[in-house]
């Protein structure tokens, strides 16, 4: 299995994994519901962020903190939230690729996952944020 290197490599792994989560039943209602994601405009930005993150590109403008803090007043986003949606993107980078940049994608996306959900539990409206 090949090593996640390529914006084409990042495209495949971002449409799989928000196809995954549409059609979760813990999580996907959030994204086609609550949020009325519209597809066209997040699944460029969300290439653009990962490979900000993962590559160094500077394409991605954005404020993820401020966005899920937003979503977060609108509908309360829990743990159990956060825990599925990490584990479909483990699932998701496992299914395509192997190696050290795949390991860095899961591991960049734990942290960052993490540090969101500490700070929207912690700064945001702690009694919603229970399990
Ligand atoms: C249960 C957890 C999560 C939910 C329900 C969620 C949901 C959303 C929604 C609804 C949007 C706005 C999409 C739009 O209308 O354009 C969004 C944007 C975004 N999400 Fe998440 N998200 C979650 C976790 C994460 C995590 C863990 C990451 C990063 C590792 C992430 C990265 C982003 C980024 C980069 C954006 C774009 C922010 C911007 O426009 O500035 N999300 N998310």
């Amino acid at each position: 299995m090949k090593d996640l290197r390529s914006r084409e490599d990042i495209e495949l792994l971002v449409d799989s994994f928000y196809q995954k989560v549409q059609r979760d039943e813990l999580i996907g209602y959030i994204f086609t519901d609550v949020a009325k994601v519209n597809w066209d405009h997040h699944l460029p930005k969300m290439y653009d962020f990962w490979e900000a993150i993962l590559f160094g590109q500077k394409g991605f403008k954005g404020n993820p903190i401020e966005v899920h803090f937003k979503l977060n007043q609108k509908h309360p986003l829990l743990d159990s939230h956060f825990e599925r949606w990490k584990s479909i993107f483990y699932a998701t980078v496992d299914e395509y690729f192997s190696g050290e940049y795949a390991q860095l994608a899961k591991e960049k996306a734990q942290s960052i996952a993490d540090l969101m959900f500490f700070k929207i539990s912690t700064l945001g409206r702690p009694t919603q944020n229970k399990k």
